[in-house]
C-alpha cells in the first residue's frame, strides 16, 4: 500500500515563501487524511509542491508505488470548464492524460463505474458548460478517479455540493480509499467532515505544518483557538459522533 512522508518541504512563488517546513510523519494508503487552516495558510500551495506543481525545496517521499509522481492526482479547487466537450469526453479525456489515444473497452468501463458511483451518469452527454457549479465539482472528482491515482490530492471538493452529497461523496471516498489502497489528502473547510471521515489531520497554519497526527488529538479547542481565532467546543452529538461548535470569534484588538 503507498505512503506519503514529507520532509523539510517548503513552496514557493518567485522569490515568495509561502510554505516552510512542513514535515508530517508516514501518510498511508487506506484512508482518507484532512488538511485544514485558515485561509491562504498553505493548503493548496502544499498539494501542488506534492504534486509536482510548485517549486520548493525538501523531500516529498513516495514508498510502494511503481509509479513513482506519476502515482498522484492533484485535483484543483476551481476547476474551469472547457464548454465544448461533453461530460463524459471530458472524463474520457482524463482518463487518457499521459497514454495513447486507443481507447479499450475497460476504460470505458471504468468511466461508467465512476460517473454512476457519484450519481451523475445521467450528465453524461451534457455539455460542461451548462452544468451548475456541484454539478462540475462532482465531473472532476470523476476525472481524478478515473485516472486510478495512488495518492489522491482533493483540494475543497465539497464546497460546491448539497448536504446530501458532501456526506455522500466522502463516504464514497473513505470506502473507495479502505478497498483500494489509495492514499487521499483531502483540503477541507468543514472540521465536522474532518472529525468524521478522516483518521489523521494536517494543520497548517501561516505556511507551516502546527499539528500532524489523529483527527480527534488534533482538533480540540484550543487549535482553533490558535489557529482558527475562534471559541469553539467539540461536543459529542446525540449519536455519540464530536461536533465542532463555534461560539464566536476573538477579536484582534
Ligand atoms: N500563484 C501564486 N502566486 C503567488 N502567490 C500565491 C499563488 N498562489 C497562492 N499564493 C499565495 O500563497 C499563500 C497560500 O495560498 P493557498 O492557496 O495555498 O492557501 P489555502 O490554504 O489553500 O487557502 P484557501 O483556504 O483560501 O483556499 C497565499 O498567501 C496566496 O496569496
Amino acid at each position: 500500500m503507498v505512503s506519503l512522508a514529507l520532509k523539510d518541504v517548503g513552496a514557493t512563488y518567485g522569490r515568495r515563501t509561502v510554505l516552510s517546513g512542513v514535515n508530517t510523519g508516514v501518510l498511508r494508503g487506506g484512508g482518507l487524511t484532512a488538511v485544514i487552516g485558515p485561509n491562504a495558510a498553505g493548503k493548496s500551495t502544499l498539494f501542488k509542491r506534492i504534486a509536482g506543481l510548485a517549486a520548493g525545496p525538501g523531500l516529498v517521499h513516495l514508498s510502494d508505488t511503481a509509479k513513482g509522481r506519476e502515482a498522484i492526482c492533484y485535483m484543483p479547487q476551481d476547476t474551469g470548464a472547457n464548454a465544448v466537450l461533453t461530460v463524459y469526453e471530458s472524463v474520457l479525456l482524463s482518463a487518457k492524460q499521459g497514454s495513447g489515444w486507443k481507447v479499450k473497452d475497460g476504460e470505458l468501463t471504468e468511466i461508467d463505474r465512476a460517473l454512476s458511483a457519484l450519481r451523475i451518469d445521467d450528465l453524461a452527454f451534457r455539455g460542461l458548460g451548462e452544468l451548475s457549479g456541484g454539478q462540475r465539482q462532482l465531473v472532476s472528482i470523476a476525472q481524478a478517479l478515473v485516472r486510478k491515482p495512488e495518492v489522491l490530492l482533493m483540494d475543497e471538493p465539497t464546497s460546491a455540493l448539497d448536504l446530501f452529497r458532501q456526506i455522500e461523496v466522502l463516504g464514497f471516498m473513505k470506502r473507495l480509499a479502505a478497498h483500494s489502497g489509495m492514499a487521499v489528502l483531502i483540503a477541507l473547510h468543514d472540521l465536522n467532515h474532518a472529525l468524521r471521515y478522516c483518521d489523521d489531520t494536517v494543520v497548517i497554519s501561516g505556511g507551516s505544518v502546527v499539528a500532524s497526527g489523529p483527527t480527534h488529538a488534533f482538533i480540540t479547542a484550543e487549535m482553533l483557538k490558535n489557529v482558527y481565532r475562534v471559541e469553539a467546543r467539540i461536543e459529542a452529538c446525540s449519536l455519540g459522533r464530536p461536533v465542532v461548535i463555534v461560539d464566536e470569534s476573538i477579536s484582534s484588538a
